[in-house]
């Protein structure tokens, strides 16, 4: 190549690449004015979160890539952190900050304000299958609805559940028949046991209605919330754009169509009922399972207790615990308060009524789901502890094969012991999380602030296994609630259903349903395993379960009647 040749190359070289030259030195200019502009902006963030203990992570990722694995994998991981740093934990996930807290006093700064009440960006992921729900929403949407929905998780309300179930834990007895003898996963049954109850009372809809079974529910659930888990922990997944490029993304539409499939149903047939005259459920009972003639009258009026009955540490009280005089609008089940108030449309739309039933529905079985498997499976890895709570339910129903009343509720003291144990050492929801919107001083470290703008995650698998408050933590000691201990905690050192404003407007229903479902079954079998807790496999996909399964045997413990 001649000289001029390429010289004349050169200068249509330059003349391409000029434009292109003064584009990138702008683009330069311009990210390297936001990243300033961000950090500066973030300025405060980054000096209060580097006083914080924990590790600094990678630049750009933090410590992101160690969260990848099985969900059992990223739970360790996330423990063992938390192990290694104390009670106050940072963690960088690429830009956000996430605070681990696990200290009663520093929880109590923000599970009882009534500022820190908004939720992390994580639950955005739940938009597309809860929606604007009441555990998502905030502000006068949350506060609004709140109101409205409390009232029908009222004892009042529950009392009227008694008998449907007793009647829907005899038939979980009943297909349980099959596994007698055999290992194999309760958690599949108590899914199928929730989701059906749930149904027949808080909806008021007969299950038998329903051209979807609760269990088919209830593996959706389970699958989606798997999804929702990964997307979680893989930060780039969080982007709506490159997880709708996934498999995933379609399995989740899938997923999501069934759920969603059973409740538009349930709110159909409850709104044809409604058009009829119908109000309360229309689940049939068998006359021999109607309690009113066993119900002891003079516990009638007796309709709070201390708090840990229901889950809640004593001293604790919430808007569940508000005993004014209700009339009867305010004493209506969930679905028919919320259809009756849609009928002005002013407090409640068709579209905030769906996002509530999926709400409950979900938040009302996968729960309580895992709570009980769990139960049963300490009950099996404990056979002394199981005796007793038999002895117990001999006393109170002295071998009479009758359903259970709410006064045998009350009297079921050990059970309700082993039961508030298993949540604090297994708590189903075992990490709130609450986007903090102003800077708070902690309680534990006044040298410590949490800066406005990190994700705060309450964890209560740590809370629940503070030494000096649970000697031997680890252990399954259920006379950690003997009154007199319970009495003398922290308040915010028991939160399996979190406390304070945001508290689980489900709590009573949970243990009332609880009650009756366990010891229904343990009337009925005994529970055996060769596992022990230590052997179990921890996950943490949103709700805490078996990585393992939940596995167990049964033997019947009397001649099982038809
Ligand atoms: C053992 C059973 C249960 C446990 C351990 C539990 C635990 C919790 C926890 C920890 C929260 C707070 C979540 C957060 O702030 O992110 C919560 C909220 C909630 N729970 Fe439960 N729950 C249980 C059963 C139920 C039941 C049976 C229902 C309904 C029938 C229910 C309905 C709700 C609702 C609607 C919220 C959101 C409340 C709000 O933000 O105002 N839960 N639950």
């Amino acid at each position: 190549m001649s000289l001029a040749t390429e010289n004349s190359e050169l200068v249509r070289e330059n003349g391409f690449s000029n434009p292109l030259n003064t584009f990138f030195l702008l683009l330069t200019a311009v990210v390297t004015l936001y990243i300033v502009y961000w950090r500066f902006s973030r300025s405060r963030m980054l000096e209060l979160a580097s006083k914080i203990p924990g590790p600094n992570g990678w630049p750009l990722v933090g410590s992101a890539l160690e969260f990848v694995g099985s969900p059992h994998d990223m739970f360790v991981t996330l423990y063992k952190k938390a192990d290694l740093y104390g009670r106050v934990v940072k963690l960088w996930i690429g830009p956000r900050l996430l605070i681990f807290l696990i200290d009663p006093r520093d929880v109590e700064l923000i599970l009882s304000s009534h500022v820190h009440i908004d939720k992390s960006p994580e639950y955005r992921l739940f938009q597309p299958w809860l929606g604007d729900g009441l555990l998502i929403s905030s502000g006068q949407k949350w506060r609004a609805h709140r109101k409205l929905i409390a009232p029908t998780f009222h004892l009042n309300v529950l009392k009227s559940f008694i008998d449907l179930f007793n009647k829907n834990s005899r038939e979980t007895v009943e297909k349980l028949r099959k596994e007698v003898g055999k290992e194999f996963d309760c958690h599949d049954y108590m899914s199928e046991a929730t989701v059906e109850i749930l149904l027949e009372t808080a909806m008021g809809v007969s299950k038998k209605t329903q051209d979807q079974s609760g269990y088919d529910y209830a593996m959706a659930v389970m699958k989606l919330c798997e999804i929702l888990h990964i997307r979680q922990s893989k930060i780039w997944l969080y982007s709506d754009y490159i997880f709708n490029l996934t498999k995933n993304s379609t399995y989740q539409k899938s997923l999501i169509s069934i759920i969603h499939n059973l409740t538009r149903k349930v709110i159909q047939k409850k709104k044809a009922y409604f058009q009829e005259g119908i109000r309360g459920s229309t689940a049939e009972v068998p006359e021999e399972l109607k309690t009113q003639k066993y119900e002891k009258t003079d516990i009638t009026n007796k309709t709070t207790l201390e708090g840990t009955s229901y889950g809640q540490s004593a001293g604790l009280k919430d808007d569940l615990d508000i005993d004014d005089d209700v009339g009867e609008k305010k004493r209506m089940a969930f679905l028919d308060l919320l259809i009756e108030a849609s009928q002005n449309g002013v407090v409640i739309n068709d579209e905030e009524i769906k996002e509530q039933v999926d709400t409950i529905m979900f938040e009302g079985h996968d729960t309580t789901a895992a709570g009980s498997s769990f139960f049963l499976c300490q009950m099996a890895a404990h056979p002394d502890i199981q005796e007793r709570v038999v002895q117990e339910l001999n006393e109170i129903f002295q071998g009479s094969d009758r359903p259970t009343t709410f006064a045998d509720t009350l009297e079921m003291k050990y059970l309700e012991r082993c039961l508030l144990e298993t949540l604090r050492l297994f708590p189903p929801v075992p990490i709130i999380a609450r986007q903090l919107q102003e800077e708070v001083q902690l309680a534990s470290d006044p040298k410590l602030r949490l800066p406005a703008g990190a994700t705060i995650i309450v964890a209560q698998f740590g809370v629940h296994r503070l030494e000096e408050y649970y000697p031997d933590p680890h252990k399954f000691n259920p006379d950690n609630f003997l009154p007199e201990k319970a009495a003398n905690r922290h308040y915010y050192s028991f939160i399996p259903f979190s406390a304070g404003p945001r508290s689980c407007v489900g709590r009573k229903y949970a243990m009332l349903k609880l009650k009756i479902l366990l010891s229904t079954i343990l009337r009925n079998y005994k529970i055996e395993s060769n596992l022990k807790e230590e052997d179990y496999k921890l996950q943490g996909d949103i709700i805490l379960k078996r990585a393992d399964g939940f596995q167990i045997r049964l033997e019947p413990r009397k001649p099982i009647t038809a």
